[in-house]
């Protein structure tokens, strides 16, 4: 449940927390805010001289940070977030600001210049607000501000100091302490918002959402308009947002209505159309027609929009215009073998879904086709499109079936023989797709962890090699082994890229399930665990725990990691069309991977395709 309603007007947006800090993520999802962590890239170097007041750097670090992964998470694989909360916390004492220390030594002397006195704490906070524009263009939309909490600390002696810096506590914080754990022993009193010393000013945060989507109410909102139509502007007050929606008594609003369907929360059907009612003294009447919400269009909508991708994809039509310049629809026509009635269509809706320009009635490719869409392009997606139409497809027009049944008995619904799934044929597509699929996440699983330290790395069920490829371009010592079915491993060589390393990669074949494990630092499980049913995952990760060493291996997952409600619409809608295993949130991969001894797992959001989990022995 949610505590505070604002946080609700949240829920159905793409949020993204632009820092990699725990105690901020902590803080955010203890209140039920759901969100992905991207961390920011942009460096903590602005020049301090250029601000007349150390929170207004602060600010101006939060917004650069939110704005840095807004338009990488835009440009990178054109997913733009809703919201991007960008936030960097300093500490001040008499006006000079206090980072992070840069060694024990630089700790020692942030912490004996703070002993004994008040400092202040300062965060910034940007929220960034993004649109896509017609033309692909990133609108950014940026709210900030920032809250200054004041900290005493007690005289501290030396010996104190060097245990506490000794603990390694100081290293990753702002001022060279932290107030949530051991550095609480340093403080004397607190004026303010304590989770602002712990890196986020929650209470803030929610009085800006509240600014943000319940702006104060004018003394013109409840006026009442005497025209032809009477008609009653309102705005909602903060308690009306735990009401049920589908309450018959509630009034209904036609500027709610419209702006409800836009956010996808609730908002009135049909059935409410003639409702009146009472609010602040002011009856109001129904006012006009009602707006089909535009996120139902979308999904009523959403399979034409698709097979229209697919139908072009298939058709070739975005290879036929790569190199060409803008060619007619005639032209086009000729060269797919098609009516040119039917291909201008086709093309006029590619224009409608930003997959194609018009200019002078001839078409061209968006900078969407040419990057994932030209099937030779290095991150083309066009294997899996194919993949998407050809099989994917049938498998969800026999959904009913499925869940009546409650199994995909896929090979019989689209009428396949077990020679379509296992001969080479199916493999060869099969690989291809989760090549073209994996060469877009691949960098962000390797840097998700610093790897490093691991010397050798096995990826288990590795298919073409892709991570493989990435991690020996990441880490250049690393050898990496990529472990795959003997089917799959005699198809590998047409996968290799041709600008690559391959001495530190070599390619086994065998069984994970009955074979020994090659031996490895770092083993990988990229995509594998989900689709195991439970008694195979539990053999798997019992032979995976076996083979690592405690303190020195370790095991990477790369899967899609559920948010702690299950509320992921494309991790469900995969599951849907899943036959054995099951997608996981990261708490119940936490409970698994503890149960094979793995007692220390990080998880890291990558906002790409897959999520990265780290699992260690200690
Ligand atoms: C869903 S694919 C994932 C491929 C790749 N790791 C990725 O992330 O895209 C599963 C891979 O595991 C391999 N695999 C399945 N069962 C296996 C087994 N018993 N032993 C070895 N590899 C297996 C499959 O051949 C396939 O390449």
């Amino acid at each position: 449940m949610l505590l505070n309603p604002v946080i609700s007007k949240l829920a159905g947006k793409r949020v993204v927390l632009a820092s990699a800090s725990p105690r901020r993520q902590d803080i955010l999802s203890n209140v039920g805010l759901r969100f992905e962590v991207v961390p920011s890239w942009f460096k903590e170097t602005l020049d301090k001289s250029l601000f007349s007041a150390p929170q207004e750097y602060a600010v101006e670090t939060a917004k650069q940070k939110a704005l840095e992964v807004a338009r990488r998470m835009h440009m990178k694989h054109l997913k733009t977030p809703d919201i991007v909360i960008g936030a960097d916390t300093i500490v001040t004492l008499e006006d000079a600001i206090l980072e992070k220390p840069l060694d024990k030594q630089d700790a020692y002397n942030m912490l004996s210049r703070l002993s004994g006195k008040e400092h202040s704490v300062f965060t910034g906070v940007a929220i960034v607000h993004c649109k896509s524009q017609e033309d692909n263009q990133l609108d950014t939309d940026v709210i900030d501000f920032y809250e200054e909490t004041k900290v005493k600390f007690a005289d501290l002696s030396e010996d104190l100091l060097w245990e506490y810096i000794d603990s390694g506590e100081p290293m990753d914080k702002a001022g060279g302490y932290g107030i949530q754990s051991l550095g609480g022993m340093l403080v004397e009193s607190v004026h303010g918002d304590f989770l602002n010393v712990v890196g986020f000013p929650l209470n803030h945060f929610c009085k800006k959402l509240a600014e943000i989507y319940y702006p104060p109410s004018k003394q013109s909102i409840h006026r009442v308009k005497h025209d032809s139509i009477p008609y009653v502007e309102s705005f909602e007050d903060l308690s009306d947002v735990e009401k049920d929606c589908s309450s018959p008594s509630k009034t209904y609003d036609k500027k709610k209505a419209k702006s409800d369907s836009d956010s996808n929360t609730c908002s009135p059907g049909p059935s409410t159309k003639h409702a009146t009612g009472i609010q602040n003294g002011v009856e109001e009447k129904p006012s006009g027609t009602v707006h089909l919400p535009s996120k139902l269009i979308e999904l009523m909508d959403g399979f034409k929009a698709s097979k229209t991708l697919f139908a072009a994809s298939k058709l070739k039509v975005f290879d036929k215009l790569k190199d060409k310049g803008a060619l007619k629809a005639m032209d086009i026509a000729d060269k797919i073998n098609a009516s040119v009635h039917g291909t201008e269509r086709l093309l006029d809706a590619c224009v409608a879904l930003g997959l194609l320009e018009k200019t002078h009635q001839a078409y061209s490719n968006t900078e969407l086709a040419k990057t994932f869409l030209v099937s030779d392009a290095e991150f083309s997606v066009h294997d899996f499109i194919i993949h998407s139409n050809d099989h994917m497809w049938t498998h969800f027009t026999h959904l009913e079936s499925a869940v009546v049944e409650g199994t995909y008995s896929h090979h019989k619904a689209c009428g396949r023989t077990a020679e379509h799934v296992h001969g080479p044929e199916f493999k060869e597509r099969f690989m291809r797709v989760i090549h073209c699929m994996l060469k877009i996440t691949a960098q962000d699983i390797v840097t998700a962890f610093d790897l490093s330290k691991y010397g050798t790395a096995c990826d288990l069920g590795g298919c073409t090699g892709t991570l493989a490829h990435e991690l020996t371009w990441t880490y250049p010592e690393m050898q990496v082994c990529v472990f795959d079915l003997p089917e799959i491993i005699q198809n590998v060589s047409k996968f290799q890229p041709e600008k690559s390393d391959s001495s530190r990669i070599i390619f086994t074949s065998g069984n994970f399930l009955d074979d020994a494990l090659p031996k490895a630092n770092l083993y990988i499980l990229s995509r594998v665990l989900h689709d195991l049913p439970e008694d195979k995952l539990h053999h798997l990760l019992r032979k995976v725990s076996e083979a690592c060493n405690p303190g020195i291996s370790a095991l990477l997952i790369a899967e899609i990691v559920l948010d702690e409600e299950k509320k992921e619409p494309r991790a469900l809608l995969q599951s849907i069309s899943m036959s054995e295993g099951k997608q996981r949130s990261g708490t119940e991969y936490k409970k698994l991977l503890e149960k094979h001894g793995f007692n220390s797992v990080q998880i890291r959001y990558t906002g790409n395709l897959l999520d990265a989990i780290l699992a260690v022995k200690r």
